[in-house]
């Protein structure tokens, strides 16, 4: 792949990516309708077929569930591949884990085919989402190695005492991954849990299997057998893992409803660490003083990029009275302009919505905002014969009351409310108004409310006048991603300085020299 692709990028008129992209479509298309299934599970479920939502006709894979009995099999061979991998000297280990992050590179337009197709994303926020996987390793192994393994020596109170402070792994850590970022979402918590020492095991979401899959497939060609295992399945096989008390560690990335759950699920005899990265309902603020063109791009990007279904998508905005009927009309024009169609084809900028129950979501809401409030753009399930899936319009709405539940609820569609506001006082007390505080962005020409709103957001991850994403586009290494309140409960973001060591326990070692 020639050029490098993230979710920041705006256009690739770059003949080559699209070519390469085309045989990735290719070679997935070959595999469609393969079995996934725990090789050695006696009992697997029923199966189930994920369909493609830009055409359920296309079974993109059938799925075995893994069976209670196979989920703790595969816990415990991730636990027997423990004391080898924490053993293998940290710079083995991440030599393999750079390697892996090679063969992701190699087969990008592969992976990423499969995904659009899988879930329905774009062809560039596909390969972004590939490439973000790869990055993961290569970003937490250079932290490690930044770190010289994390083993450091203390001062001493005697001339006959050393004393050093090692960060160690925990054992098996379970990484249960949503189906919005089928890829970099399973692999960013596993490669940190692997580069610290860790074994691994994964249970992806449903829809999204297949991708995880060939994830799965880098990892276990890669390192040493029983250092990584997935169980495919759905929420069951999720509580599986959670409930097993070999499992000394688990990051869990989806809902806000799901995540408090696990956060509360206790199934070891200690407390064990939970990394819960979860929902979101993030602001942009427009004041009086900002390029609303830039703010209209920032805004519509982040509302409809993947259909609204990120934890990051912009879904409300607060605009200064002064320019809001303005700003609303630009981003109502923006709305018309997006390209809705199948991922597959390279115009395409919004694609479908994950699933059929999506869509009753998007009724629901659009006739909600209806009834309090006014749709001024979009408002329609799409259909016809070149939309045989689950396509929806993307959307603005208007003159909702600030306290209306369209404007604190996650609703994870192309769906976006504008709120007009006097002054940023307003907007940021509005902005902070949830139980989440995921992302939020700012549009503004004077420093001082810049400053201001950097210093009152309850956000964990924070843009100010950035077009390409009011509210989306974290990068690995650039912006560290991670929740507050209920968008998080770790506080340390995934892709910076800090994320890896949540994955070791310190150990203090005081040796007596004799
Ligand atoms: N903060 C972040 O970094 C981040 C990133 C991506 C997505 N998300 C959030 O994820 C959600 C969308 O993803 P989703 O619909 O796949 O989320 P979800 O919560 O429905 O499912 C996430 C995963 O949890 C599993 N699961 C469900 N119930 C479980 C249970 N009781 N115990 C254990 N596992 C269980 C699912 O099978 C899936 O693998 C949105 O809310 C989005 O904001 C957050
Ligand atoms: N890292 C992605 C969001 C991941 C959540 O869904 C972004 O920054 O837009």
């Amino acid at each position: 792949m020639a050029a490098r692709i993230t979710y920041a990028t705006l256009t690739a008129d770059n003949e080559e990516l699209h070519t390469a992209y085309e045989d990735g479509v290719r070679r997935a298309r070959a595999r469609l309708g393969e079995e996934v299934a725990v090789a050695e599970d006696p009992e697997p479920g029923e199966p189930v077929e994920v369909r493609s939502p830009a055409d359920p006709a296309v079974v993109v894979c059938t799925v075995r569930p893994a069976s209670p009995r196979a989920v703790q099999a595969a816990v415990a061979a991730a636990k027997q591949a423990y004391p080898g991998w924490a053993a293998t000297p940290w710079q083995e280990r991440i030599a393999l884990l750079r390697r892996c992050a090679d063969v992701i590179s190699d087969r990008a337009d592969e992976l990423a085919a499969l995904m659009t197709i899988e879930v329905g994303k774009n062809r560039l926020e596909a390969l972004g989402d590939v490439e973000e996987a790869a990055v993961f390793f290569r970003y937490y192994s250079d932290l490690m190695e930044a770190a010289d393994g994390y083993s450091r020596p203390m001062d001493s109170l005697s001339d006959t005492e050393r004393t050093r402070s090692v960060l160690r792994p925990h054992g098996v850590w379970g990484v249960i991954s949503p189906f919005n970022f089928p890829m970099a979402l399973a692999a960013g918590p596993t490669a940190a849990a692997l580069v610290a020492g860790n074994t691994v095991v994964v249970k992806p979401s449903l829809q999204g299997t297949a991708t995880a899959w060939r994830l799965f497939e880098v990892l276990r060609d890669e390192l040493p057998a029983g250092v990584v295992r997935l169980v495919p399945g759905g929420d069951e096989q999720g509580r599986a893992l959670v409930g097993s008390p070999d499992v000394a560690g688990l990051t869990f990335t989806g809902s806000y409803e799901v995540g408090m759950q696990v956060l509360g699920a206790a199934s070891t005899p200690w407390p064990r660490p939970v990394i819960a990265e979860m929902g979101g309902k993030n602001p942009a603020v427009v004041t009086a003083s900002a390029d609303l063109d830039a703010a209209a791009q920032g805004v519509a990007r982040s509302a409809f990029g993947f259909g609204g279904q990120k934890c990051s998508a912009c879904s409300r905005v607060y605009v200064d009275r002064a320019v809001h009927d303005d700003f609303v009309a630009r981003l109502v024009a923006r709305a018309g302009d997006v390209v809705v169609g199948d991922p597959l084809e390279r115009d395409t900028f919004l694609g479908p919505v994950v699933d059929a129950a999506a869509v009753d979501r998007f009724r629901e809401a659009v006739a909600a905002a209806r009834e309090r409030g006014r749709v001024v753009a979009g408002g329609d399930v799409l259909t016809g014969e070149r939309l045989p899936g689950h396509y929806v319009a993307p959307t603005v709405v208007t003159d909702l009351d600030p306290s209306d539940p369209l404007l604190s609820t996650e609703l994870f569609l192309p769906f976006v409310a504008a709120v007009p506001v006097d002054g940023l006082e307003q907007a940021v007390a509005h902005a902070n108004d949830t139980v989440f505080g995921l992302t939020a962005g700012l549009f503004s020409g004077e420093g001082e409310e810049i400053q201001r709103f950097l210093d009152t957001i309850e956000a964990g991850v924070v843009y100010v006048n950035r077009p390409a994403g009011a509210t989306t586009g974290a990068w690995p290494g650039i912006q560290p991603f991670g929740g507050w309140k209920g968008s998080g409960s770790s506080g340390k973001a995934g892709g910076g300085v800090y994320y890896l060591l949540q994955f070791m326990r310190e150990q203090s070692q005081t040796v007596v020299q004799r």
